[in-house]
């Protein structure tokens, strides 16, 4: 919040020009999965009409990638879980036929070929693979934790979703082995898990929370570890980076790492393309270069039709139809789409959601009591988020 008080996670904008939900899309079409359902429901509007006008394949070829809402054919309510939005679902599985399902959350920024983990599945003779990553200790209640057997370290052993007891890995006792929310299924055994699923009573028909902790008791669940992912045109800085942007600060920080010199997740690896929607704007124009009023961008990400009139741009990530008006200063921020900044305004170490107006002289991330009193929300790191839409009135 409140990024997401208008709009599902996986739509909120990132890194510019994307939205979070096309990295979980590219890697599958990247992965040549070309029957794709995207399960909406949460304020979807954004994310409907994101899929929808970016995400179109041939037709021709029968390749889609369609978003589908809770269509109540199983019972007088919406998607009770992920679990649930899957068996609500199971007509279009049915209807397909596949042997395989690859099911993975929208509202993270990697890279990974899922062909190598549907490869790994196959092999292992799983019924659900899962995917894991190392992460801190001091995380784990954010996710579903991994414990492998130790005679065979492919095999999983107990998954504990969100535990506030977390037990370290034997060879590093300060990480846990993570979930990453992605899952491939056989999909009888999956279709039978969800299915038995929707008939419990006590279940929470979460995937993370019910269904996998479900095959871990059938002894059939497996890991794939991430670290073996090889996705063409990676490099050694950029392998294994997975970043779950839950909180406004780790999206913050995923925003920043973009425009450092070496940015350890590289959006110009062009073997493995981000795909998201053509906006047909115009290119980005810097004006005015007189000493004083040098409209420039540095260590910065800037959009096309984007203005940079006579402002300086530092350390930011400027989206889309943004305008930075004469000695305006935005520094160490995150524009959204269509931002406004007037003369002489200071922005610093904030992030501005879609069609703020910041008028004339005003200051946002430097004065913390002014920008609570103003409604703002200010993390504990000290980032400043302007809601979507504020027309700032000083
Ligand atoms: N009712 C619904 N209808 C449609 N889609 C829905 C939905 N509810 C959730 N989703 C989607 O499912 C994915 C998982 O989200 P959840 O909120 O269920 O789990 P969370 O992200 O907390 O943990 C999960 O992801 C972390 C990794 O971030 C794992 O560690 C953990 O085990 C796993 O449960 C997201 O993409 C979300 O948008």
């Amino acid at each position: 919040m409140p990024l997401t008080a208008h709009r599902a996670k996986p739509a909120v904008p990132f890194g510019g020009i994307y939205r979070l939900v096309d990295f979980a899309l590219s890697n599958v079409i990247n992965s040549r999965y070309l029957h794709v359902i995207v399960l909406t429901q949460y304020k979807s509007h954004s994310l409907d009409r994101h899929v929808s006008k970016t995400w179109r394949m041939s037709p021709l070829l029968g390749n889609y990638v369609a978003a589908v809402p809770a269509q109540q054919r199983v019972g007088k309510h919406w998607y009770l879980g992920s679990a649930d939005a899957i068996y609500q679902c199971l007509n279009i599985i049915e209807d397909e036929r596949p042997d395989i399902v690859v099911v993975v959350g929208a509202d993270h920024v990697y890279r990974m070929d899922f062909s190598q983990m549907v490869d790994a599945h196959r092999e292992s003779g799983a019924e659900l693979t899962v995917a894991a990553i190392r992460q801190p200790i001091a995380e784990a209640d954010q996710f579903g934790v991994i414990e492998t057997h130790p005679s065979d370290p492919t095999k999983i052993a107990a998954f504990r979703e969100k535990p506030t007891d977390p037990v370290g890995l034997p060879d590093s006792p300060l990480e846990i082995l993570a979930s990453m929310g992605n899952y491939v299924a056989n999909t009888d055994a999956l279709v039978r898990a969800v299915t038995e699923d929707a008939e419990n009573p006590t279940s929470r028909h979460d995937m993370g929370g019910d269904i996998v902790p479900a095959f871990v008791a059938r002894g059939t669940a497996a890991v794939y570890d991430f670290i073996r992912n090889d996705v063409p045109g990676s490099t050694p800085r950029d392998r294994d980076y997975w970043r779950d942007v839950g909180t406004i600060d780790a999206f913050y920080e995923a925003n920043t790492d973009l425009i450092s010199i070496e940015p350890v997740f590289n959006l110009y690896n062009d073997e493995w393309p981000l795909y998201t929607g053509y906006t047909g704007l115009p290119p980005a124009k810097f004006v005015h270069a007189g000493a004083g009023r040098l409209g420039h961008a540095a260590d910065s990400i800037v959009s096309p039709g984007v203005l940079v009139s006579g402002a300086t741009v530092s350390g930011s990530v400027i989206s889309p139809g943004v305008r930075l008006h004469s000695w305006a200063q935005v520094t160490d921020s995150v524009l959204m789409d269509d931002v406004h900044v007037h003369r002489y305004a200071q922005v610093h170490r904030a992030i501005i959601d879609k069609n703020v107006i910041v008028p004339e002289r005003a200051r946002i991330g430097l004065d913390r009591e002014h920008d609570l009193a103003r409604g703002f929300t200010i993390t504990e790191s000290g980032i400043t988020v302007v809601p979507k839409g504020t027309v700032i009135n000083d």
